[in-house]
């Protein structure tokens, strides 16, 4: 049984369509990403999945069944925008959030403690989140998103406004979330988050799906047309080289975008006619490329 599944799920504004027609299932223990330019329905996605907003159509189920208040305490969620109290004690507002999602008091105030004690932030039990920077007060929500152990947690740019440090440790966290067992319906416009934690994922354009699937299969299906050759020497003629479509020259060596694939064997007969090479690899596109190609091209922040 599929932790969560989306059917043909649709949400209207007025005239405008937020979301149409989206499909998706989350199974066990995997981190799905959920991708789209702003506005492309990623967030209306999301609430109707915690049952904030219902769908106009379609049905989601958890463990196949329809959405019930019981499923409140079998999901968590880190919104974009903070909303936590800043003026309350850390302590009391995430084990009251926790007892609204069905934890006792004192289970709630141990997983809290032991949570506090991973993050080694053990002296903010007793603080105000006014009180702390802004990455760890998103340390704490998190914290509040997942304290009562949920089967599902919607996480939407959960890395927002943290530095690389705490990147790796709220990855390694998301990770191990995951390798517990956690369905994660990830939300970000970080591609390299995306490429490192996700299996699968949907590519929201403008309230459709436009890409979906498992993402080293996706990747499979575009051709490579980017080209790195390590060398130390100069080479020269690289742009006159057939099938070339432009020549970056990096610290140690170039990267070039090809038109097509064959034209790599041409330009390695070519770069070792004049240089030893370190390196001469034909690369996979990066999910980023094949975003910006899914969307259209379009500009995206
Ligand atoms: N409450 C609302 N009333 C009217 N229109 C809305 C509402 N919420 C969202 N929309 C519209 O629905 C579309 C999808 O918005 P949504 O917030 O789901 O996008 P998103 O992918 O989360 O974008 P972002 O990356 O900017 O967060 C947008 O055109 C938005 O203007």
């Amino acid at each position: 049984m599929k932790p969560l599944k989306l059917e043909r799920v649709s949400k209207q504004y007025g005239d405008k369509t937020a979301v149409n027609t989206i499909s998706l299932e989350v199974e066990e223990g995997e981190i799905y990403g959920l991708l789209g330019a702003n506005g492309a329905g990623k967030t209306t996605t999301m609430r109707m999945v915690l049952g904030l907003i219902y769908p106009d159509d379609g049905r989601i189920l958890y463990d196949g069944k329809p959405y019930s208040r019981d499923q409140l305490s079998l999901m968590g969620y880190l919104p974009e925008e903070r909303g936590m109290y800043p003026k309350v004690k850390i302590s009391d507002q995430v084990i009251y959030l926790a007892r609204l999602r069905g934890m006792s008091r004192q289970d709630a105030d141990r997983n809290l403690k032991s949570w506090l004690e991973r993050f080694d932030i053990s002296d903010y039990y007793n603080m105000k989140i006014e009180e702390l920077s802004k990455g760890n007060q998103q340390k704490i929500q998190f914290i509040a998103a997942v304290i009562h152990r949920p089967k599902i947690v919607i996480m939407d740019e959960a890395f927002s406004g943290l530095d690389p440090v705490n990147v790796e440790l709220l990855k390694r966290t998301v990770k191990a979330l995951r390798d517990e067992g956690t369905s994660i319906l990830f939300s970000t416009h970080r591609m390299e988050h995306v490429e490192e934690l996700c299996r699968n994922i949907t590519i929201l354009h403008r309230s459709n799906t436009v890409l979906q699937g498992n993402l080293k299969e996706i990747k499979k299906q575009y051709p490579r047309e980017r080209v790195m050759i390590g060398a130390e020497q100069e080479i020269s003629g690289l742009e006159q080289v057939p099938g070339v479509r432009s020549v970056t020259r990096r610290e140690n060596g170039y990267e070039l975008a090809i038109e097509r694939p064959e034209a790599a064997r041409e330009l390695l007969q070519h770069a070792m006619s004049q240089a030893e090479l370190q390196r001469f690899e034909v690369l996979e596109p990066t999910l980023n490329e094949i975003f910006i190609r899914a969307v259209g091209g379009e500009k995206h922040e």
